[in-house]
């Protein structure tokens, strides 16, 4: 997904800087080609040969802009190189110059004189992000859609104290640039309501025992941040997953739950209102026949334990879908994917599903990439190579609008 793409980084003066030197790494590791422009500020906070070093290539700042060495304007150049900007960290200062159109440096000429997606990471003390001017400047410039934002997150400042204003951590940085490459910034999915299921259940036969299985919810948080991502309001109805995989999904609501009944109350009252529905969830199909409030010596435990068949959550939505509404299910199969696939696609009346091995190395259950096919009730079917589960999630979206 990043290889060969052209990243711009423009890096303000906060102390969050040193940070994005990570995102860099990263980026440029994965194959990426990574610029970067530094104001003043920044290079109080970095040095420039720390960046070159990491990008591969000169760091740009304020000195290459007067430069009479350049046959076209630097701005104009490096503007129509990129394919996505993003400023990591913004300054408040940085951010009232954009929200005025000020052009008084290399990034914010760049800014001007540029046309693709651009990503804003804040990053402040709480007080300054807070400043009623400063909130007036960032909601102002989240109206112009060529504007994206990751964060600012709530955590532990440089000033000690814990409060908003945090940068958003280098990988969920680097997630929204995906996001944003994927999708040339476009919002296909404004105004549309996403309910997405994600992760395990846990079906509990004491405080401390429970069925489960490995599910991670790798799958679900990328298809909510891809709709995200693409404008919908998302709500992502997740099992107990690691709560790390959930810090770059912003501004969406999230329901925890712990069992498949759990899971089931949540969707059958989301479900309502949804547009469109995807069930990625690993929701248990069998139960302990009964739960002991208290846990179990282990000299009562059963020899063999009594089960029952969990209510099947997506043939229950399937059964309440509207012509409206569009609900998509996941089959994960070891063996023949198709015939498995096709057949719950049928009978739980669903719009699509994606067949999805779980017997192939590196993808699948746990992991950060996934393959499949695509299957629509209308016969379509699209097969998709390994990749990462973000790049599966944009894929489906696409595939699902195309339909
Ligand atoms: C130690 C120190 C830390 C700073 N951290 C931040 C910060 O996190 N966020 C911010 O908006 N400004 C911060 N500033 C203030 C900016 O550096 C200052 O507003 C500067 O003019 C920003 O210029 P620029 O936006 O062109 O990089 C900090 C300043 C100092 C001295
Ligand atoms: C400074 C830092 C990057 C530190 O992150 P870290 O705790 O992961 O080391 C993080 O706290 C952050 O993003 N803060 C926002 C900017 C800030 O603290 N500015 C100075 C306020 S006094
Ligand atoms: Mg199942």
């Amino acid at each position: 997904m990043l290889q060969n793409r052209r990243i711009l980084i423009g890096i303000t003066g906060g102390i969050a800087a040193y940070k994005v030197c990570e995102l860099i790494s990263s980026l440029a590791k994965e194959g990426a080609l990574v610029r970067a422009i530094m104001t003043e500020g920044a290079k109080q906070f970095i040095p420039p040969l720390t960046v070159a070093t990491l990008c591969r290539h000169h760091a740009y700042t304020d000195q290459d802009f007067w430069q009479p060495t350049h046959a076209r304007p630097l701005h104009i150049d490096l503007g129509e190189w990129a394919e996505v900007l993003t400023i990591a960290p913004m300054t408040a200062n940085t951010l009232a110059k954009l929200a005025h159109g000020m052009a008084d440096n290399l990034l914010t000429n760049t800014v001007l004189a540029s046309t693709c997606p651009i990503l804003l990471a804040p990053a402040m003390n709480t007080d300054m992000w807070q400043q009623r001017v400063v909130q007036q400047n960032w909601q102002h410039l989240m109206q112009d859609r060529r504007y994206h934002r990751v964060g600012p997150g709530t955590g532990i400042l440089a000033c000690d104290r814990v409060g908003d204003g945090r940068m958003a951590e280098p990988h969920e940085i680097k997630a929204t640039l995906e996001s944003l490459l994927y999708t040339g910034g476009k919002r296909n999915l404004a105004g549309k309501r996403v309910l997405i299921s994600a992760g395990g259940t846990r079906e509990y036969l004491d405080p401390v025992r429970f069925i489960s299985n490995p599910s991670s919810g790798k799958m679900g948080i990328a298809l909510a941040q891809a709709a995200m991502d693409r404008g919908a309001a998302v709500t992502l109805v997740h099992g107990p997953i690691d709560s790390r995989l959930m810090s770059s999904v912003y501004g969406i609501q999230s329901i925890s739950v712990t069992s498949a009944a759990q899971m089931q109350d949540a969707m059958l009252k989301l479900f309502p209102a949804a547009d469109i529905t995807v069930m990625a969830a690993a929701v248990a199909d069998i139960r302990p026949r009964s739960c002991s409030l208290e846990k179990l010596p282990k000299s009562a435990l059963p020899e063999s334990l009594p089960l029952e068949s969990v209510p099947d959550i997506v043939a229950q939505l399937g059964d309440r879908k509207h012509s409206h509404q569009i609900l998509v299910g996941f089959a994960a199969q070891t063996g023949d994917i198709m015939t498995p696939a096709l057949d719950k696609l049928k009978r739980k009346k669903l719009d699509a599903i994606v067949a999805n091995p779980i017997d192939q190395p590196d993808t699948g259950i746990g992991s950060d990439r996934n393959q499949g096919i695509f299957l629509h009730k209308s016969g379509n079917q699209k097969s998709i190579l390994p990749c990462t589960k973000l790049a599966l999630a944009h894929q489906l979206f696409d595939w699902l609008l195309a339909q």
